[in-house]
């Protein structure tokens, strides 16, 4: 019966490095939505480079372990990986025999990628006994023909004879795997029994090869999340579906995790990537982080340094005043829209009164900066090419209907004019302190307006609020948030440029 988040054992050994064993199974089983448990056939001492140890506590033990597990919990599916030596393999046919878990995956472990060998020289014929309590039998090709006491097969259609051959001499279904094949192509095939015990069925699934050396674990994690999946759908085939495409995702990331300096693990949570839960600010610092190379080019605009040196052409300044007016006007639509969907009151509060305070320095503006600084004769006030880009911006993330998305949209205006005009202001008192004529700074009076305290609050809560919101976004929409943070900075660095280009 089809369980929604499967209860799924692995009975297999411990690998210390993460990569393989019962540390690859648990994640894979939690990749593919399970409840992850394992009892410990055997310990090992391992890294990306090879084994360097195993130590095979008592078959008691492992008894010990099995029994505490199934006298308690239900158990929808069995993984069973390295068994060690013949009296493990005995430990848990006889467990089997008298549990009968609903599903059981066996991979039929012998050799580790590194070579080194992960079970008893004389447990083979064992290990074949075990196969007729598995539901799907996992083996590489190397695996596949020691199992049939035969040479390992050479081509691909040897092996799908030889998978069929297995599945007849079994009972069981069987995986044949193709990791071992040379060539760009990487096909699994399953040899299915149908449920009534009759005809067997070949599934072949192709794939490509994936160009990595980190496939240590990948064995382990197929059968895992094989097991897994099965005990969420009953269906061997729509399983592989899913596993093999989530396997090739996790190889293709793999080198993400830099782990080892030999065959490195797969990445099982690579898919999972957007939703890791975050603490609180780590989003937003990771907006911030993203944008340090438009942000250098911010710092870099000859209109900063001008504005700094008291050397900024009128001109550019008078622009700069006019397209400021205008930006307000549209940003205070913007930041009403924010408060029309924002999730609690306070939130919906803050960007109703950010969107006000707006339209009063907007007044402002007009009343005294642009009047003692009109613009050249001539020259209307015209929406320039920069504010009306950024605008247009802001309106799409606005009608978008995300609140996430607008807040992210909206936030570069309130850090980066902060940033840069705390920088300006403490440039300008630095000055002040050394030099008693910077009162005759022509632009002192307007830099000493960065020095609010009102604005540097609202730039932190407008922060913490899209911070908030990207939190709990899905991975998409933190996407989404990214996208319009970055264009925001993008559009800030544009508008700071713009007198240069249009005044
Ligand atoms: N380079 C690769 N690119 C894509 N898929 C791969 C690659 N290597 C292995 N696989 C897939 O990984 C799974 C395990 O296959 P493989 O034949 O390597 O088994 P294995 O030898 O038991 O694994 P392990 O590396 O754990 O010993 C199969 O689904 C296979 O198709
Ligand atoms: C404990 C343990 N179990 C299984 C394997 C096989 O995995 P791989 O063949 O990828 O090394 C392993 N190396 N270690």
């Amino acid at each position: 019966m089809a369980r929604r988040i499967p209860r799924v054992l692995s009975i297999a050994g411990s690998d210390p490095s993460g990569g393989a064993g019962i540390q690859a199974d648990l994640k894979s089983i939690a990749a593919m939505g399970g409840y992850g448990m394992a009892a410990i056939t055997a310990l090992t001492a391992q890294n990306t480079q090879g084994v360097t140890g195993v130590h095979t506590p008592p078959a008691s033990f492992l008894k010990g372990q099995l029994e505490a597990v199934s006298s308690d919990i239900v158990v929808d599916a069995v993984k069973i990986g390295m068994l060690a030596d013949g009296e493990v393999i005995a430990t848990v046919g006889e467990w089997l025999a008298q549990s009968r878990p609903g599903v059981v995956v066996l991979d039929p472990v012998m050799v580790a990628t590194s070579g080194d060998r992960l079970l008893a020289d004389d447990a083979a014929e064992a290990l074949r006994g075990l196969l007729a309590h598995a539901d799907l039998v996992t083996p590489n090709l190397p695996e596949l023909g020691v199992l049939l006491d035969e040479p390992t097969a050479a081509t691909w259609e040897d092996a799908l004879a030889q998978g069929v051959r297995l599945a007849e001499r079994t009972g069981a279904s069987v995986l044949v795997k193709g990791g071992h094949l040379a060539g760009a192509e990487c096909p699994d095939a399953l040899v299915l029994r149908d449920d009534d015990g009759g005809a067997l069925r070949i599934v072949e699934i192709p794939g490509e090869r994936v160009e990595t050396r980190n496939t240590h674990g990948t064995g382990c994690s197929l059968s895992s999340a094989m097991a897994t999946m099965q005990a969420r759908t009953g269906d061997w085939e729509a399983s592989l579906r899913v596993v093999k495409e989530w396997l090739r995702g996790a190889l293709a990331a793999s080198d993400q995790l830099e782990v080892g300096t030999g065959h490195g693990p797969v990445h099982h949570f690579h898919h999972a990537e957007g939703t890791v839960p975050l603490a609180e600010g780590e989003f937003t610092a990771g907006l911030w982080e993203a944008t340090a190379k438009v942000r250098a080019e911010i710092d870099a605009l000859a209109f900063i340094a001008q504005l700094d040196a008291g050397l900024l052409p009128e001109s550019h300044f008078a622009y700069y005043l006019a397209q400021d007016a205008q930006y307000l006007n549209g940003f205070s639509r913007a930041l009403a829209r924010a408060s029309a969907l924002a999730p609690t009151e306070e939130e919906q509060a803050f960007w109703a009164n950010s969107a006000q305070v707006c339209l009063i320095v907007e007044a402002e503006l007009h009343r005294t900066w642009l009047s003692a600084h009109p613009l050249p004769p001539g020259e209307g006030f015209a929406l320039g090419p920069v504010t009306k880009a950024y605008l247009d911006h802001l309106l799409a993330a606005s009608s978008m209907g995300s609140y996430a998305v607008l807040a992210a949209a909206v936030l570069p205006c309130y850090w980066i004019y902060a940033a840069v005009g705390e920088e300006l202001h403490r440039r300008h008192v630095a000055r002040s302190a050394a030099n008693a004529d910077a009162g005759a700074h022509p632009y002192g009076a307007w830099i000493e307006t960065y020095a609010d305290e009102a604005f540097a609050e609202s730039t932190r809560r407008a922060i913490s609020y899209t911070d908030r919101a990207g939190r709990s976004a899905s991975a998409a929409e933190r996407t989404a948030m990214a996208e319009a943070f970055r264009q925001s900075t993008v559009y800030e660095r544009d508008f700071f440029d713009a007198p240069s280009k249009y005044a």
